[in-house]
């Protein structure tokens, strides 16, 4: 049976979705102190996959996640899940709201309850943890007086009290989680696909617009754009870029190849069924018969089979 590693310990927001990202699959499930733990061990072989933490619809993308897929041997994501997320205040029994002096969780739940810990515990030092469940066993171990974890965590640490449940600054907020294998075999195109990559664009007038401009002229919907300083120069940036399609779909090879021609660095991180299964919108001039049409037209004037 495959071992899949997951940002632990148990009782994390992760481990449930790479549970869900896993349904039908036998594999036994390895909790990872830390998302760069996690992928080192998919990139050693020791484990067959990893689920980690992407980005959050309130707090954006989890750096230490695009930091780690872009160093290091190349990984792909090959499925992505979503879940609500909205925290539970554990603490041990007896504790009282109003005693709370130290509150622990990873850095983006804590932002996520920033202004709940603002308005009901003014006084709490705020203390980052390398997961939400790290932050119940710390509690669990006395180390802290509250954690703010994921509601399954008490499955995990029953010796701990909830002492406030679902709590969230935006009560719909949703995390997108991915599952990540070494290259090889990719996912099958199922017309709901999402594509991934990262992309270092040259110093020049007009890069970034030009590189977007390479996706809308394909009729491709950009889902995310973000940057990250790539740590060899001041001022120079990595794009992630999410975007509708699959690198076998006609348009996205196209845009694709159009990419690696302009840029001084493209990462493929991946083609993956999306999570809501929304199917792409793709405009008559992008669609697989177009581009097959056009190869074949130029295919023809080049043969001087057309004038
Ligand atoms: O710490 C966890 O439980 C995680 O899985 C990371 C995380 C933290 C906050 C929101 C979503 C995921």
């Amino acid at each position: 049976m495959p071992d899949i590693a997951y940002l632990g310990p148990p009782g994390t927001f992760t481990e449930q979705a790479t549970r869900t990202l896993t349904e039908g699959f036998d594999a036994a499930l390895v909790p990872y102190d830390t998302v760069p733990l996690a992928l080192a061990a998919v990139r050693s072989g020791d484990v067959l996959a990893a689920g980690v933490p992407v980005e959050n619809s309130v707090e954006g993308a989890v750096p230490a996640t695009m930091d780690a897929l872009v160093t290091g041997e190349p990984l792909v994501a090959v499925g992505e899940a979503m879940l609500p997320v909205r925290f539970d205040v554990l603490a041990r029994p007896g504790t009282e709201l109003d005693k709370i002096g130290t509150v622990a969780s990873h850095p983006h739940a804590l932002a996520q309850v920033r202004g709940w810990l603002e308005a009901n515990l003014p006084g709490a030092d705020a203390i980052a943890t390398k997961s939400t469940a790290a932050a119940a066993a710390a509690v669990r171990a006395g180390e802290f007086d509250a954690a703010i974890s994921a509601p399954v965590a008490l499955e995990h640490y029953p010796e701990l009290d909830r002492l406030v449940e679902g709590v969230a600054d935006v009560p719909d907020a949703l995390t997108r989680f991915a599952l990540v294998r070494r290259p090889g075999v990719l996912p099958d195109p199922t017309g709901a696909d999402r594509t991934s990559v990262a992309a270092v664009i040259t110093d020049e007038v007009g890069a970034l617009s030009e590189l977007l401009s390479e996706l809308s002229l394909r009729g491709i919907n950009l889902s995310r754009i973000e940057s990250r300083p790539t740590k060899d120069r001041l001022g120079e940036y990595r794009f992630f870029l999410d975007f509708d399609g699959h690198v076998a779909d006609a348009r996205v090879g196209d845009a694709l190849t159009a990419l690696r021609r302009r840029c001084s660095e493209v990462r493929f991180l991946g083609s993956y069924p999306k999570a809501d299964r929304s199917p792409a919108s793709v405009r008559p001039s992008a669609s697989e018969q177009a581009f097959q049409e056009s190869a074949q037209w130029l295919e023809d004037v080049r043969a001087g089979r057309l004038a």
